[in-house]
């Protein structure tokens, strides 16, 4: 059987696609690999896209970097998970639309290095501090890879779900035409209510002050 490979530039292929049916509606799934990943491993990114979006404008796209602690195993110290099933509920609200899911797990210092991060922020450490005390960026992701996948869907325009005003930031740098942004709000809990005021007070994300700040330790 032949199967289908569309080069998006040397380093990065359109790989594979499918309807996925999930309890929001009934996406697309694409899966791009990405041969340029530091220390040669390839991953494999995902866009679940909503409806028609070629030469879409100002249609409502998340892009989410992975956090298999959450998504996964159901941890409760971050809102990823929740932030996820939040966008694809949105995207699948507005009739068309994509979600970018980029395999940078940890603000891409990667697996390894965030769950030695979490064991410095069960010693007191919030997560900005712990990641200096390794040695490592506060956040390390690249979303290059983003802007080709949406150039690649010939969307011209996009309302970006996210409270990380950084990250419409680094969109607009790639030459994404970002036109606003939709927050993503996720009710803290007990043990996500200290990040989620870090990533307030250090990280400039545009989220509710909290009311106490118990559960500060993360
Ligand atoms: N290094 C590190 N990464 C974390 C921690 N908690 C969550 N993450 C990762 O953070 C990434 C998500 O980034 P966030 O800062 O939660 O949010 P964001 O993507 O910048 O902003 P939003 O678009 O508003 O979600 C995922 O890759 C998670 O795995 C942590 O304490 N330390
Ligand atoms: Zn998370």
């Amino acid at each position: 059987m032949h199967v289908p490979v569309r080069v998006i530039r040397p380093q990065l292929h359109w790989v594979a696609s499918s309807p996925l049916p999930t309890k929001h509606g009934e996406f697309t799934a694409h899966v791009f690999l990405d041969q340029g990943a530091e220390g040669g491993a390839d991953k494999e990114h995902v866009a679940l896209v909503f409806g028609d979006i070629d030469g879409a404008q100002a249609i409502p796209v998340r892009v989410h970097s992975e956090c298999m602690t959450s998504e996964v195993f159901g941890s409760l110290k971050c809102d990823c998970k929740e932030q996820l099933e939040y966008a694809l509920a949105a995207v699948a609200r507005a009739g068309r639309g994509a979600v970018i899911y980029l395999r940078q797990e940890g603000r891409g210092i990667g697996l390894t290095n965030k769950i030695r991060a979490y064991g410095l922020q069960a010693q007191g450490h919030d997560t900005v501090d712990a990641n200096r005390l390794l040695g490592l960026p506060d956040d390390a992701r690249k979303y290059d890879i983003a802007a080709d996948i949406l150039e690649f869907f010939g969307v011209k325009s996009i309302h970006l779900l996210t409270n990380n005003p950084e990250k419409v930031d680094a969109l607009r740098g790639l030459g994404v035409e970002v036109i606003g942004r939709l927050p993503v709000i996720i009710e803290p809990n007990p043990y996500s209510a200290g990040y989620l005021d870090t990533k307030r007070r250090r990280m400039a994300h545009k989220l509710p002050r909290l009311a106490t700040a118990a559960g500060d330790a993360e």
